[in-house]
């Protein structure tokens, strides 16, 4: 049903479009304002200036030189009104977002009529805002706790299988050398027997920033899970890798643990394997050539870094 516009409707429309939160305002076709409610006003801090007659630039002008209102994004007033006119009036009917530089988010809606008389409409969806903000806060950390290792803060197990898959597929796509090193601590359970696991604990922490350390930017670190870290080292062969693993295990018997329990000392020992690019290289392949290397670095004594060898060579 069609509705008649008898007086006593449209008094009843007017009077709510003074009183309501939502901000309207209307400007006719030469971009003069022909009425705004009080709140239009305030939500752009312009109360005090905004006449009827004032143009749609005036009142852009205004919020850029006196700092209120939108939050204008550029760094001259020319620039900003060009980004404006860029959008404003382009469509017959639009709805976008604008943030304030008192923190608060508005919907704003614009209508052009044939006539090219504007209608402008803002409402306050600061707490949907907020709310949408503190979601997508909330996911992120999610996303960070699935992929981190809580003890230490590096990648979790996951995520690192998910860094070595990356760059497996890299090193495949441009034949590229790459290692990667298995390392776990050397009779970690005595630690955690003769210390405590609070201890044992410490020393998994202290393993892990000294890693992180000694690394390149374009290394990796991992958690695989207790005392068993991983490093994916790309462009870096295996005698290379072996080398750096050397220098780890130096720096580590200069480093004093006395901070963590007095006479404090531990080693670790580690297995090098480089991806070699044959059609038959696997990740499964590759890691567990990996993990036979450190096998070798244990039963070798421990305290030590070793490059897969086959039996019998
Ligand atoms: N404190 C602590 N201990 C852990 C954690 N995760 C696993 N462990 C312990 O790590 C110990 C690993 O022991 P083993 O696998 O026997 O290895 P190891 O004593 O280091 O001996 P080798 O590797 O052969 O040198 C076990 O006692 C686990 O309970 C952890 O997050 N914190």
């Amino acid at each position: 049903m069609t509705p008649v516009f008898t007086e006593q409707l449209v008094s009843l429309m007017l009077e709510h479009i003074s009183h309501t939160e939502n901000g309207i305002a209307a400007l006719d076709a030469n971009d003069r304002f022909i009425f705004f409610n009080p709140a239009f006003t305030a939500m752009f801090g312009i109360a005090d200036y905004l006449t009827l007659g004032h143009s749609f630039d005036d009142m852009l002008t205004r919020m850029f030189s006196h700092g209120v209102g939108t939050n204008c994004k550029s760094s001259t007033l020319p620039e900003w009104l060009a980004y404006v006119h860029s959008q404003y009036r382009k469509k017959p009917f639009r709805s976008f977002e604008v943030d304030l530089v008192n923190g608060r988010w508005l919907l704003m809606t614009e209508q052009v009529n044939e006539n090219g008389e504007v209608v402008l409409v803002g409402n306050d969806i600061t707490r949907a805002k907020q709310a949408e903000q503190a979601l997508k806060a909330a996911k992120e950390i999610l996303k960070q706790q699935a992929l981190t290792d809580e003890l230490t803060g590096i990648s979790n197990r996951r995520h690192f299988m998910q860094l070595v898959h990356y760059e497996y597929n890299r090193a495949r796509r441009y034949d590229s050398r790459i290692s990667l090193a298995i390392l776990d601590i050397d009779y970690f359970k005595k630690i955690n027997d003769n210390l405590g696991h609070p201890v044992g604990d410490e020393v998994i922490r202290h393993f892990a920033t000294l890693l992180q350390q000694q690394l390149r930017k374009q290394d990796a670190v991992g958690r695989l899970g207790g005392e068993e870290f991983a490093l994916l080292l790309p462009e870096t062969t295996e005698a290379e890798a072996a080398v750096m693993i050397e220098r780890i295990i130096k720096q580590l018997k200069q480093t004093q643990l006395d901070h963590i329990v007095p006479g404090l000392s531990y080693t670790f020992s580690a297995g090098v394997a480089e991806l070699k690019l044959t059609s038959a290289a696997s990740i499964d392949s590759w890691v567990s050539i990996a993990d036979q290397a450190l096998y070798q670095a244990k039963t070798g004594g421990r305290d030590r870094v070793e490059i897969y060898q086959a039996k019998g060579k």
